[in-house]
């Protein structure tokens, strides 16, 4: 591990944040008073050494705390070993004590550091599978990430034999679905899906809610952001219990999300990252590079020839360009896929699987892969087209540099539009992005070893 990785996983200040095991009501929700914390860079110590600040509830030393810590079911122990994890991020070490406990959370953290397995374990280690009884519902914004998060439901419950999860979302047969649900053998435990094909479900009384838990979100500033999709989840939420948990989390929560999601839940736990600067992932290089329209397809092709990479992201403003742009790519013969929201379901998740597989090493998408979507192989990531909005660049460049390993992000600048959002993201952000170099950049500052 590199040693900026490592830093990902330094402690926290106890004035900032408390993680001790809290005390419980009978409920089990949270007791604590001040349920509100923050995690930022400059709360972590570098040398993992105790000082006379480490009072109670600080985590001293780079891995003091195991997963072992969280006193978690042994056949969940198993599966985290199985999958390579050894020692948890710190939001990992910050939400999992008390999600575990049933409190709700509502949790912003950086890009790629583990939020999923936050919600996937500690749901997982609340579960009593009981069959026909739905006890978990995660609701995300696109399907691939709906698949992506069923999947992590699978590996974390390997141990676990009677653990059912499916996931659901449109462009499928709602009927299959249905048939899922109705039958007591087949029906999950834990939902998986996206708002409208939920909300569907709901309606038409084949996804009864009743016997719900936990819920979640993921990505909630976009989900809750889009008018449709917070009324579906309105919906949605007023057909289970008032008693359940809930748990929500994204990279970017604004100001003015915060208290929309707060209406979900009783004294949450919060954990935000109010310096913005602290959402820049710090394993990541990032470059711009001027140029007019008609010269980014040579300027590409160009980076591609030339750049060492595994995999690439490409990101487009439109499923139009993401098809002209992959056929162009195809033929100079660069192994490259295209994956946006206008082609069948089917495709889609098809295509979404053999880029992961490592099949296709170019993946030319627009914004349907922007969030969330986790391919551990992507160490760059190229805006073709510049997003309009500051938050989502930090969200597609996320998709390279996973957990704090190294990557790079380059950006095309080709109109007045592009160098403000430019600006933009440097001054939110707090983040240098600079002129990409002539001579390019020295593949080890930017490979994974
Ligand atoms: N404790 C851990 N040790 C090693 N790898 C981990 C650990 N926790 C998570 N990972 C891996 O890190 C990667 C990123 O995790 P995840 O997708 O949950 O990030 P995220 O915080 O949801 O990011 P984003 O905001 O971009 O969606 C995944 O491949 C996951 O398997």
């Amino acid at each position: 591990m590199s040693h900026e990785s490592e830093e990902e996983l330094l402690d926290y200040s106890d004035e900032e944040i408390n993680v001790l095991p809290v005390s419980t009501s009978t409920d089990g929700k949270s007791n604590l008073n001040n349920n509100k914390s923050s995690i930022g860079d400059d709360q972590r110590k570098t040398d993992g050494s105790s000082t006379a600040e480490d009072k109670k509830g600080s985590y001293v030393g780079i891995h003091a705390t195991t997963f072992y810590d969280f006193l978690l079911k042994p056949e969940l122990i198993r599966a985290i070993k199985d999958c390579g994890f050894e020692h948890p991020s710190e939001v990992q070490q910050v939400c999992i004590p008390q999600s575990i406990l049933g409190t709700d959370v509502l949790c912003q953290a950086k890009s790629g550091l583990g939020k999923t397995a936050v919600f996937v374990l500690s749901t997982l280690q609340q579960l009593e599978p009981s069959p026909g009884k739905i006890s978990t519902i995660v609701i995300c914004h696109t399907r691939e990430l709906a698949y992506q998060i069923k999947n992590e439901y699978s590996r974390f419950s390997k141990y676990m034999p009677d653990v059912r999860t499916e996931v659901f979302y449109g462009g499928t047969d709602i009927k299959k679905d249905a048939e899922k649900l109705k039958n007591k053998e087949t029906c999950p435990h834990i939902v998986v899906g996206t708002p409208g094909r939920l909300h569907a479900l709901v309606r038409e009384k084949f996804l009864r809610l009743n016997n719900i838990e936990n819920f979640v979100i993921d990505e909630c500033d976009k989900v809750l952001e889009s008018f449709d999709m917070r009324r579906d989840i309105q919906d949605i939420f007023r057909s289970t219990p008032h008693q359940k948990q809930v748990m929500m989390f994204s990279a970017t929560l604004s100001q003015d999300i915060r208290p929309i999601c707060k209406k979900f839940m009783q004294n949450p736990l919060e954990i935000y990252v109010d310096d913005e600067a602290k959402l820049t992932l710090h394993g990541l290089q990032q470059y711009y590079i001027k140029l007019s329209e008609a010269e980014k397809n040579r300027k590409l092709s160009e980076l591609l020839d030339n750049l060492e990479f595994n995999q690439v992201i490409i990101f487009v403003k439109s499923t139009a360009r993401a098809n002209e742009l992959n056929n162009l790519l195809c033929q100079c013969n660069f192994p490259s896929i295209a994956v946006h929201s206008n082609m069948a379901q089917e495709e889609r998740i098809a295509r979404y699987r053999s880029f992961k597989e490592f099949n296709k090493r170019i993946c030319v998408s627009t914004d349907v892969f922007g969030r969330g979507i986790d391919i551990e192989r992507i160490n760059l990531a190229i805006n073709y087209d510049l997003p309009n909005e500051a938050d989502q660049y930090l969200h597609r460049v996320g998709r390279a540099g996973r957990f704090g390993t190294k990557g790079l992000a380059i950006s095309f600048v080709s109109s007045s539009a592009d160098e403000e959002i430019l600006s933009k993201i440097q001054d939110r952000f707090d983040v240098k992005i600079e002129d990409f170099p002539e001579e390019g950049v020295d593949p080890s500052t930017y490979m994974n070893t």
